[in-house]
């Protein structure tokens, strides 16, 4: 696919990676947080993929080894579940199984920061994970640059950490780590460094959003990274290889959009609504619909 190309080939690109979760069905390994695990659970399985929530330390070189893709979710941090990260993202980093890291509340304590910069840096032995370091803006702000001027677990306002981001991605590269960066917010942004335009070269996407939001749907950012989390896992058990950066971005596109996609669509609907529907368009995709979305709201930012 010509990166810089028509938005309308990313829709249909979209359309497929949803279509292959329901032909492929893969496992998901997903360290969840208590507060959204049975709708991430949900969310998976609407798709065609099957959860496995654990996060017991000593069962993750297996439970993460027999699984597609690993999903984790830092929301309520502890020693042991720190533990239980990092050894799930070693094994899947020694597997070569695609990870979504969500470093939920990164700012919100200096225990939350420390803990998602150390599993992101991966400096344990082995081959370090590859994958999406998907946040809020704030989370984003914060495990790019060591800011923590926030407080709780929802976006406080949309930060910008262009240089930190750029820096972060080569680091990723010199690395050999494929890295994408997907931060959520009133605008959704993908960065990467694209396999075809040279080792510097920074991809920005942007994706809009009709509707501004009127209040804080909690779940939903930790839905995306599950989305994501179950679209990689796909891709993984169809090509037994890691995704590409460009790959990964498509995938990171899809999930994002598809989770912001089915939030406008309740309109004038209540709180509780949107749960529902969101499971319901994840179970029974309007992939059409779904392109034209793409089509309207993906920008390039160069
Ligand atoms: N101001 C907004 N206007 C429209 N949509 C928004 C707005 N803020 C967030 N969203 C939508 O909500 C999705 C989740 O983003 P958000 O930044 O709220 O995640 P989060 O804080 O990680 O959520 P949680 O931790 O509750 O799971 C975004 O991808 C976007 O579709
Ligand atoms: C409300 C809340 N507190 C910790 S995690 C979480 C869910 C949204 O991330």
């Amino acid at each position: 696919m010509e990166l810089t190309g028509e938005t309308k080939d990313w829709g249909r690109g979209m359309a497929e990676a949803f279509s292959m979760v329901k032909d492929q069905a893969p496992l998901v390994h997903m360290i969840a947080n208590y507060v959204t695990a049975s709708f991430c659970a949900d969310a998976m399985a609407a798709m065609g993929a099957r959860p496995l929530m654990a996060q017991a330390p000593e069962e993750m070189e297996e439970i993460t080894g027999s699984a597609d893709g690993l999903a984790v979710n830092l929301g309520q941090p502890s020693e042991e579940k720190y533990l239980a990260c990092e050894r799930a993202l070693q094994t899947a980093g020694n597997l070569g199984i695609p990870a979504v890291l969500d470093p939920v509340g990164a700012g919100a304590s200096g225990y939350r920061k420390k803990a998602s910069a150390s599993l992101c840096a991966a400096s344990w032995p082995g081959r370090a994970w590859s994958g999406v370091l998907k946040g809020n803006s704030s989370e984003i702000h914060t495990v790019l640059t060591g800011a923590t001027a926030h407080s709780g677990v929802d976006s406080v306002g949309t930060f910008s950490h262009l240089e930190e981001e750029a820096a972060f991605l080569r680091d990723m590269r010199e690395k050999d780590r494929n890295m994408v960066i997907l931060e959520t917010g009133a605008v959704d942004k993908l960065c990467w460094i694209s396999e075809s335009g040279g080792k510097d070269r920074i991809f920005r996407a942007a994706f809009g959003h009709e509707k501004s939001r009127r209040v804080n749907l909690v779940g939903t950012g930790c839905v995306t990274g599950a989305v994501l989390g179950a679209l990689l896992a796909a891709e993984h058990k169809k090509t037994g290889a890691m995704p590409g950066t460009d790959r990964m971005a498509l995938l990171a596109a899809s999930a994002v959009s598809m989770v912001s996609f089915s939030c406008e669509a309740i309109g004038d609907g209540g709180y509780g609504t949107y749960k529902w529907k969101l499971l319901d368009a994840l179970s029974q995709p309007d992939l059409g619909l779904y392109e034209a979305y793409i089509g309207r709201n993906m920008k390039w930012i160069c």
